[in-house]
């Protein structure tokens, strides 16, 4: 669970966020959209404890960040691979900086956790050697192994044409299905964030804060039957964007 109260943070004088607050349930994704600017990455950066500076309060199941005791599972857009490590390495990055040694059973998890994301001939591969979709891939699974506390992921799949963009969501919500790990998926497209948040969360700045959470019962919902539900969330979802914008 993931309790923000209240959240500030400044870069120098510039204030990013400001009272914000959000909430996402054990088992939740909230879809974070908003205009470009206006913090969703920095609110990100407080999650994963990149950021430790901040006013207010945010809590991980119940207890103060702290990214020495929990487990956070980071997917940025530019996969974050390093190009002179294999496949199987990369994938278990994020594990070897929370645990010194690598056991028997990692191993086999990591190895099915690729296997599910259909990378199991790529083992030996080199970043350099994959495909962008191929790359995200290997960013999901490393996320995934390392069995977070907390997931969180921005924009991680919009630099992938609309193809590769629609397997990737099946596939990312196919994993957490077996994981159900609190999850803040930021994106900037509200047919992604209808399809991936459970719940979708607006919002706005500099400096950032929450305008507007909705309950979205399109999560998951690929082939739309009642349009008519479909069309006037995303209509709701635009006014609130624009209005921003303005
Ligand atoms: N290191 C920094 N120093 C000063 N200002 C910063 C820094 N990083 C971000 N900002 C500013 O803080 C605000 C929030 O930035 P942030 O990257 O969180 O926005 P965002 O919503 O993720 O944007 P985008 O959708 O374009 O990625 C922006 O106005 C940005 O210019």
């Amino acid at each position: 669970m993931i309790k923000v109260r209240n959240l500030g943070v400044y870069y120098d004088k510039f204030k990013a966020l400001s009272g914000l607050n959000l909430e996402v349930e054990k088992g939740g994704i909230a879809a974070v959209i908003g205009p470009s600017g206006c913090g969703k990455t920095t609110l990100l950066y407080v999650l994963a404890g990149i950021i430790n500076k901040f006013e207010g309060e945010v809590l991980i199941n119940d207890a103060p960040i702290d990214p020495r005791r929990h487990r956070i599972g980071l997917v940025l857009q530019d996969y974050g691979l390093l190009p002179w490590k294999r496949v199987f390495e990369n994938a278990l990055l994020g594990l070897k900086v929370k645990k010194k040694v690598i056991e028997k059973e990692d191993k086999e998890y990591a190895e099915y956790i690729l296997a599910r994301v259909g990378l199991s001939g790529f083992f030996k591969r080199y970043p350099g050697e994959l495909s962008g979709g191929q790359k995200q891939r290997v960013a999901i699974a490393r996320a995934f192994i390392m069995k977070p506390d907390i997931l969180l992921l921005d924009e991680p799949f919009s630099a992938l044409d609309a193809i590769t963009r629609e397997e990737m969501q099946d596939l990312f919500l196919d994993v957490w299905k077996s994981d159900s790990v609190s999850t803040v998926f930021v994106t900037h497209s509200t047919e992604e964030a209808m399809y991936l948040g459970k719940k979708i969360t607006v919002m706005t700045g500099p400096p950032g804060r929450i305008v507007s959470t909705l309950d979205n019962p399109f999560f998951g919902v690929r082939e739309v039957k009642d349009i008519e539900h479909y069309i006037s969330i995303k209509l709701k979802l635009r006014k609130l964007l624009k209005g921003i914008q303005k």
